[in-house]
């Protein structure tokens, strides 16, 4: 596994307020920062000056109409190689955005502002660049019946095969299995909350890895131990701390640790209320707030007391509320004066660094050729989608029990009443047909949607060779399930004898358009409750301008495309074309004009200037131009992230 070790200085968050300067270093100039040098080091790796990555952060959140508000506000600290730095505090102390903020994936939004320094081994990271760190989100989703095994894999051929050989990739799996304890389960399928898989400790330790094949030497995690139990929660921190062992700089989010857990941690950054309340190491901490007037009880863990200390009474007892208020002030104003012990580097002594700029962490493309990026993705895909037994089982009982239904209601005969229920259930097959698909992508879409954004975040590969390898994976369920729709409802309804082949193929024509008008809408909407939301309206749509309900003439001219890409419209037409020529009608069953032949039914629906192949062509553009849009929506939708700009003086003052 390629590595290089990156001693973390952190100096993050300098508000409005005062701050003491934009770079720190030790006092002394051996590389050693003062607050380290107070409370000494007992584990893991040196601190080198060469080695240091400085953050230094301003966050500041503008609300229109609003003051702005401050989020970050004077924080810093220092991450060193083979060492552990927990970021503690209460619930929306700024933990969280901290931690986004270093690695430089903070959500682009308007309403804030985000400015600051970062520097690792002395050089300025600029803009939007992410420090090169595994960065682990608090929820991780996986592909849920892939194993432990072939999700590596799957990540390491992508990111790897073109620097290492198989056996050096394999030998790369069976390492990352082994540091992160994940041999055992290495063919158990990763699962999620609906298909059982990993434990959720397990997972966390799969997502670990995940962000680990490049080599980084810098882990940040936000809170990795949320929703575990306190045994899983010290597996993954005992693992964390290995890893730290082998001289990873590991810098995790953390909420109420066990006393356990917590001194699995070298070093720690209190945050409450956007404010710094201790940097330094985690043995010294209750040491500390002693000295500063806040002595813990002997039967009181330390985690919990700095965590009391720093908490505010918000409602009930004002003078408590009060006092919480001053208290917490009070450890901000200490561990300011704590942290001034920090040396700010000379002007010139920047300038200089400043020449030599980190230009991204994440490969600016991916590390397989782009065939290589296709045939893994579908492969992936289509292992996905077939060992997802459940819901095939539940295609194939809709296909089954929707072709009994209409199967047990018609029984098309040749009189005159048989021309309305032909029509009638050639239109009900397409609308059932476009429900269906549509709707069945565009519930599952959304969640795959989260896991590749991310891949493609970190350019594991690029949006065209995953959207093509979707659709494509698509169509062989799409033919099996239509097959046995269509062989169902064929013969129990009596259509018309000699055309089941052009039936079956402008059926599965219809299901490829439909899916692919699903994919339209879930790769624009941002998450399935919009899609959904959207589905109706645009299938109703649809079934107005069926061909039937509302003729070319008098559709309103600003919907006169809709008529043109009808999903619905071309299907029905197609099956009606399919089934009415060449048929005879008889004289009974209703009154009024006598349709002979099923051409004149035709051309009473205006169908009469159609072709089948017209059809065959509407549904290809319609595919068409669904999967161009549908990848146009991924591309732009992609998540982009806010810029740290340079402080501005009022800041650095
Ligand atoms: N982009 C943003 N827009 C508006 N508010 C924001 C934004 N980012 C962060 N905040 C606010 O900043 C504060 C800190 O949020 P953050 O998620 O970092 O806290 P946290 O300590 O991680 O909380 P928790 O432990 O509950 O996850 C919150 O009040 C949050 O609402």
């Amino acid at each position: 596994m390629p590595s290089h070790r990156h001693a973390i200085t952190i100096s993050v968050g300098v508000s409005a307020a005062a701050s003491p300067g934009p770079l720190y270093r030790h006092a002394s100039g051996d590389g050693v920062c003062c607050a380290r040098k107070k409370y000494g080091t007992k584990r893991g790796g040196t601190l080198t000056e060469k080695n240091d990555l400085v953050l230094e952060l301003v966050m500041t959140l503008k609300q229109k109409k609003k003051d702005d508000r401050v989020i970050l506000d004077s924080v810093r600290g220092i991450a060193k190689p083979g060492r552990m730095l927990a970021v503690m505090g209460p619930s929306g102390s700024g933990k969280s955005t901290f931690l986004h903020s270093l690695a430089g994936r903070v959500k682009q939004d308007k309403k804030i502002s985000l400015s600051g320094r970062r520097y690792i081994n002395g050089t300025p990271v600029t803009g939007d660049t992410q420090i090169p760190a595994a960065f682990i989100e608090q929820d991780v989703n996986f592909f849920p019946h892939l194993t432990v095994k072939e999700t590596l894999d799957f990540r390491v051929e992508l990111q790897m095969a073109s620097v290492l050989s198989k056996l050096e990739r394999d030998d790369l799996v069976a390492k990352l299995m082994s540091d992160l304890g994940l041999t055992k389960s290495a063919n158990t399928i990763v699962g999620n909350t609906k298909v059982r898989g990993l434990s959720g400790g397990e997972r966390k330790r799969l997502s670990i890895a995940c962000e680990m094949i490049g080599g980084n030497s810098v882990l940040m995690l936000d809170e990795p131990t949320s929703g575990l139990d306190s045994y899983q929660a010290a597996q993954v921190l005992g693992t964390l701390r290995n890893l730290a062992d082998q001289g990873k700089t590991v810098i995790a989010v953390i909420h109420q640790p066990s006393q356990h857990t917590f001194q699995l941690f070298d070093d720690l950054l209190l945050l409450s209320e956007g404010k710094m309340m201790y940097y330094g190491e985690v043995s010294n901490v209750r040491n500390y707030m002693a000295e500063i007037g806040y002595e813990a009880e002997a039967e009181v863990g330390t985690a919990e007391h700095i965590l009391n200390c720093i908490s505010s009474i918000v409602g009930g007892d004002a003078d408590a509320e009060k006092a919480s208020v001053a208290r917490i002030e009070k450890i901000a104003a200490a561990a300011d004066a704590q942290s001034r012990e920090l040396v700010a580097l000379e002007d010139g002594e920047q300038s200089d660094r400043k020449t030599k700029r980190i230009v991204g962490g994440t490969r600016s493309h991916p590390g397989a050729n782009i065939m290589r990026q296709f045939s893994l993705l579908l492969r992936r895909s289509l292992k996905e989608i077939f060992r997802g037994k459940a819901a095939i089982i539940i295609k194939v009982m809709q296909q089954v029990s929707l072709g009994l239904i209409y199967g047990g209601i018609y029984t098309l005969g040749l009189d005159q009443s048989s021309i309305m229920d032909r029509f009638g259930l050639l239109s009900l097959i397409m609308i059932g047909g476009t429900n269906m698909a549509v709707a069945g992508t565009i519930r599952a879409f959304p969640k795959e949607k989260a896991i590749v954004s991310g891949e493609m975040d970190i350019k594991l590969y690029r949006t065209f060779p995953y959207f093509i390898a979707k659709a494509v994976s698509e169509l062989p369920l799409i033919g099996v399930f239509n097959a046995i729709f269509s062989s169902i409802i064929y013969p129990l309804t009596n259509l018309q004898p000699g055309r089941f082949k052009r039936f079956l193929a402008i059926t599965t024509g219809h299901g490829i358009a439909s899916e692919a008008f699903g994919l339209l809408i879930g790769s624009i909407s941002p998450n399935s409750d919009v899609a959904l939301a959207l589905m109706p309206p645009i299938v109703v749509l649809n079934i107005i301008f069926d061909g039937k309900n509302i003729s070319e003439e008098n559709t309103p001219w600003i919907l006169k495309w809709v008529n043109k890409v009808g999903l619905i419209r071309w299907g029905f037409t197609g099956l009606a074309l399919n089934e009415f020529e060449g048929l005879e009608f008889t004289a009974g069953g209703r009154r009024g004009p006598l349709t002979k032949t099923g051409e004149e039914a035709l051309s009473r629906f205006g169908l009469d200037g159609q072709s089948i192949e017209n059809v065959f062509t509407a549904q290809t553009k319609i595919v068409a131009g669904c999967w161009l849009l549908s990848y146009l929506g991924l591309s732009l939708t992609k998540q982009k992230f806010e810029v740290m700009a340079a402080p501005s003086k009022r800041e650095k003052e």
